[in-house]
């Protein structure tokens, strides 16, 4: 893999009390400006594996290996620091955007917070300027508007578009994305995921897409890694891997899901 790398997890394994071992021995390379889909069906670890990445694996988790930010080792660092990557070095954006926006602030004041929070605008007036770039760039149509509004008062697509301002609001390196698009419709789904395409060429942050869905997976290219039970059954470029029913199957390596 080219450039420089964004995220390197090693020999990573996150075991649930009562012996359940949720993600198994992966490894997995990340350069900044690429894009990586973790693909699996339902219980196939994936979202223990981006939260652990995030610094959350969950209650009682034993997590063992290397989870690598750049130079920074993210296992075993306190939770102040966690904190203070989060959102800063690493973007979250879940499945349901209810679980990062707060139903009763404003969308702009909320923006407004992140970004005095991690010291990115020094006063409520300059925090809340700042926010509407955000928003024009997470293609909220009109900013002024979007920060005005309570997230009730967006559509899905919309109110899907404001968390994932918030999270790159402050411009972080690694944006993870756990089935972002699950909830919307196919249009709204195509856009959003089109938007991270964008956000990664242009600004060149790394992408770790979760998903169970195979036409994400395809729209969003890149290098595809194939969870089962844990373990990473498959990997290689999306393109070679997610072979469209009736064309040859030769590049596909064994164990490979279409
Ligand atoms: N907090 C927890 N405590 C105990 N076991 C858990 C916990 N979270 C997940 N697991 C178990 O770990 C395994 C992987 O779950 P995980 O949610 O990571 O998979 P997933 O691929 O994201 O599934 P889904 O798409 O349904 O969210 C499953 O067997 C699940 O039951």
């Amino acid at each position: 893999m080219t450039g420089t790398t964004a995220l390197r997890v090693e020999d990573l394994t996150v075991e649930y009390a009562g012996g359940v071992r949720a993600v198994d021995g992966v490894r997995l390379e990340l350069a900044a400006g690429q894009a990586l889909v973790l693909l699996g069906e339902s219980g196939s670890g994936k979202t223990t594996l981006a939260r652990t990445v995030l610094g959350l694996p969950g209650r009682g988790a034993t997590v063992r290996g290397s989870v690598r930010l750049g130079d920074t080792e993210l296992l075993g660092l306190p939770e102040r620091e966690l904190t203070r990557i989060r959102g800063r070095r690493i973007g979250y954006v879940p499945q349901d955007p209810s679980a990062t926006l707060d139903p009763l602030r404003r969308i702009g004041a909320q923006l407004a917070e992140v970004l005095r929070r991690h010291g990115l605008a020094d006063s409520r007036r300059a925090a809340r300027a700042a926010a509407l770039p955000v928003l024009a760039d997470a293609g909220l149509p009109d900013p002024e508007r979007a920060a005005a509004a309570y997230p009730h008062e967006l559509s899905g697509g919309l109110r899907q578009r404001a968390a994932i301002a918030l999270a790159v609001a402050c411009g972080p390196e690694l944006l993870i994305a756990d089935e972002p698009t699950t909830a919307l419709d196919a249009l709204v789904r195509v856009r959003i995921l089109d938007l991270f395409t964008t956000l990664r060429t242009e600004r060149g942050l790394a992408l770790l897409l979760v998903t169970h869905d195979l036409s994400a997976a395809a729209r969003i290219g890149g290098t595809l890694a194939v969870l089962r039970h844990g373990r990473v059954t498959a990997t290689g470029p999306a393109g070679a891997l997610l072979v469209p029913a009736g064309q040859p199957t030769a590049a596909a390596p064994a164990g490979a899901r279409r």
